[in-house]
């Protein structure tokens, strides 16, 4: 079997590795005539898979190794009989990691209690469901925005307009649509954005078109008591560098990009592939994945519990870095700023997920276990 694979989907070779020949391919530039006689096509979000493609191609498989799927015509595969799959939820955690370290860090330069904020999560999925999870299970106050879950399952969904009205930190992850009952291109345009409430945060690690980015950049420069934190970008991987001069962080799309989830994303698929042929999957990822650089803290039952908050996050991942590295991208030209966009996400540092840490407490602070239960962290 003849399988292509962009060349950022790590360990295709102890996962596919038995199935056939593996060629490899930068996801952006591959194109019918990369494909050649290809059965199975295995990317990441960068590649459009479409009718242009795809037709008269001998693929019968299409995997991406990603959440999204804004970057699959499926209907296409539906139509041409190509079987497909996703890797729902893979990196849900690295993404949840992200809005943390960012809302501490926003916490710090404003001097605010994360306690007293109320946040809106729109979008309530794998990402944002998860998210609302933990943010309630912090203490804080979460009003979650969920049109089709509130649609399916009634419940204690708000709309978008009371979220606008009523939180203080929205943070965005829906996924990238534009037709359907509730579309989210653009689902922050210039109006929605425009009744923000004074001091709010907005982050977006769920596609760059769910914000309008122009709107976005003409408003942070206008009102400069709101702050935004951006992972990903309208017509990435160029980036509206004014925009993000304005934004508190601003990182290249790599909320997602914990090891343990890139890890996962290619295991999904490779059961999925399993699935569809019919055979039983004998590869696991625990027996892969490399143990974490970091894998125990020891907490005084006495520490401040936001600062141990902080702390502890922080010593699993600070999107600082990561903002930090994508700054000196964007100093270049264009095609610079695109290499270096890409170039940031093929060379990404391994990063652990703040579940897998471990931290003990020495003796009974009930505040901090709860703060590490609600992280996800196994305490001693
Ligand atoms: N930045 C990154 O690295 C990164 C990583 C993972 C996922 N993502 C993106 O994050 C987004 C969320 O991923 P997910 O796994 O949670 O997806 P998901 O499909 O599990 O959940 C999306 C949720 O959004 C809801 N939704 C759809 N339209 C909506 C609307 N108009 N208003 C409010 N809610 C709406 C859906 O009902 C669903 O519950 C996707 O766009 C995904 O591509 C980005
Ligand atoms: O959809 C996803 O899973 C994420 O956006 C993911 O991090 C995208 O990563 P990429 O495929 O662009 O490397």
């Amino acid at each position: 079997m003849r399988i292509l694979a962009d060349e950022n989907i790590p360990l295709v070779d102890a996962f596919f590795g038995a199935f056939g020949d593996i060629r490899r391919a930068p996801g952006r530039s591959i194109d019918r005539e990369t494909l050649g006689d290809a059965e199975v096509l295995l990317v990441r979000s960068v590649t459009r898979v479409d009718e242009a493609l795809l037709a008269g191609s001998q693929v019968r498989f299409v995997g991406t190794c990603t959440i999204g799927t804004d970057h699959l015509d499926l209907e296409y595969l539906r139509q041409a009989g190509i079987a497909w799959a996703s890797a729902p939820g893979c990196n849900a955690r690295g993404v949840v990691d992200y809005v943390l370290g960012s809302l501490i860090s926003l916490a710090e330069v404003h001097g605010v209690d994360l306690a007293s904020r109320t946040y809106g999560v729109i979008g309530a999925g794998q990402v944002g469901g998860r998210l609302v999870d933990v943010l309630r299970s912090l203490g804080w106050r979460v009003l979650v925005c969920d049109p089709l879950r509130q649609e399916a399952e009634g419940g204690d969904f708000v709309d978008l307009p009371t979220i606008l009205s009523e939180c203080d930190v929205l943070s965005l992850h829906t996924p990238l649509t534009r037709s359907g009952p509730h579309p989210t291109w653009h689902l922050l345009g210039r109006e929605e954005l425009g009744r923000l409430r004074p001091g709010s945060w907005l982050i977006n690690a769920s596609r760059g078109a769910v914000v309008d980015n122009a709107a976005l950049r003409e408003l942070l420069a206008d009102r400069t008591d709101l702050e935004a934190v951006l992972d990903v970008w309208e017509g990435e991987p160029e980036v509206d560098v004014a925009l993000a001069d304005l934004c508190h962080i601003a990182t290249p799309h790599i909320a997602g990009y914990s090891l343990d989830g890139k890890l996962r994303g290619t295991e999904q698929i490779y059961q999925a592939f399993c699935r569809e042929r019919g055979l039983p999957p004998s590869i696991r990822l625990d027996a892969l994945l490399p143990a974490p650089w970091l894998r125990e803290l020891s907490l005084d039952a006495g520490a401040d519990p936001a600062w141990a908050l902080a702390m502890v996050c922080r010593a699993v991942y600070d999107p600082r870095r990561d903002d930090a590295d994508f700054r000196r991208t964007l100093q270049g030209g264009s095609a610079e700023r695109r290499a270096g966009f890409d170039a940031l996400r093929k060379h990404y540092p391994p990063r652990r997920e703040i579940d897998g840490l471990r931290v003990s407490l020495g003796r009974e602070a009930p505040i901090l276990k709860q703060m590490l239960k609600a992280l996800g962290i196994s305490q001693d």
